[in-house]
């Protein structure tokens, strides 16, 4: 992804949002372990926070939240609207620099680093730390141009062609797209586009991808093939996605942050734990539809 798209906040992120109505069978039975997602687990931690509030003007919007994120594995962060799980995902790659109300308080790590120290480089760190966002957002450009673009900002132009097919390739598009690279990332279909962001988010190699709401505005066929692309994403990338959709945290995550409202991190676990058992009464009536 470009550094610009990194920084470019799309509206959609802030609209749109809706919960998605509880359906029988309960999230947790759809819960699908580590093992056989093929990850191995891993205790190295790559973004974590202490104490972190995070206040728009007077308005309190994350209180005190504790997480250690795993690497290489895909975190869900679910909860009811307006608990603050956008908010916590764009302080990760600091994208709430740019909304002027936002101060933060507390200590957020990328690896050993506070990444709101003063010597840290937010553009820098967007280049480490990637974004999809909820509505696909292609540039008006090429296929090819969308996902090269970032490699040629940040001057990484050798082998571009072999490049751009490896994120083609890791974006699972390359199959429909390679003998039309030159036609523009706009005439692609909504799955097709979401998936091109991948490509162009994957190419410039971060560690870490930002997705809030990645499937929300597509149909249920993209949905699933962008489900598919995330879990293979970990093997390579930590995820960290925001969803309504507890369905979906269920079938992709390993672990799964629950957010409720007020901007508390209620509970913090292994997906399967989450669902299947929390520990928390808030969080089983959360999960089981009794509110939310
Ligand atoms: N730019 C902003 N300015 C002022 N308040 C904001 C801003 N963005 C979010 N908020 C407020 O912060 C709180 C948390 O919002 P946030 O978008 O992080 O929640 P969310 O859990 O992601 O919600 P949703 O699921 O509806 O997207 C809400 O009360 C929201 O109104």
């Amino acid at each position: 992804m470009s550094n610009e798209n990194m920084t470019t906040p799309d509206p959609n992120t802030e609209s749109g949002s809706r919960v998605e109505s509880q359906t029988s069978p309960r999230p947790g039975s759809e819960v699908v372990d580590s093992d056989e997602l093929n990850r191995p687990k891993t205790s190295e931690t790559v973004v974590s926070s202490r104490d972190l509030d995070v206040f728009y003007g007077d308005t309190q919007a994350l209180q005190g939240i504790d997480i250690e994120i795993p690497k290489k594995q895909v975190t869900a962060m679910i909860g009811p609207s307006g608990c603050g799980k956008s908010t916590f995902l764009r302080c990760i790659n600091r994208m709430n620099d740019l909304i002027d109300s936002c101060r933060i308080e507390g200590e957020l790590k990328f690896e050993a680093k506070n990444v709101y120290d003063s010597d840290v480089d937010p553009v820098a760190l967007r280049r480490r730390i990637g974004m999809v966002f909820q509505s696909p957002n292609p540039f008006p450009k090429t296929i090819y141009e969308n996902v090269a673009y970032g490699l040629k900002i940040q001057g990484k132009t050798e082998n571009m062609d072999q490049k751009v097919e490896d994120a083609l390739k890791s974006a699972a598009l390359w199959d429909e797209v390679k003998d039309r690279l030159d036609e523009s990332g706009l005439d692609l279909s909504g799955g097709q586009q979401q998936r091109l962001c991948i490509a162009r988010a994957i190419a410039v190699d971060p560690e870490v991808i930002l997705m809030d709401e990645p499937a929300s505005a597509l149909d249920p066929v993209a949905t699933s093939q962008v489900e598919d692309l995330i879990s293979d994403l970990a093997e390579e990338y930590t995820v960290v996605i925001v969803t309504h959709n507890m369905q979906q945290a269920a079938r992709i995550s390993d672990k799964t942050a629950v957010f409720l409202t007020g901007g508390e991190l209620v509970e913090f676990d292994d997906t399967q734990k989450v669902f299947e058992n929390p520990e928390s009464q808030r969080v089983e009536d959360y999960i089981t539809g009794k509110f939310g």
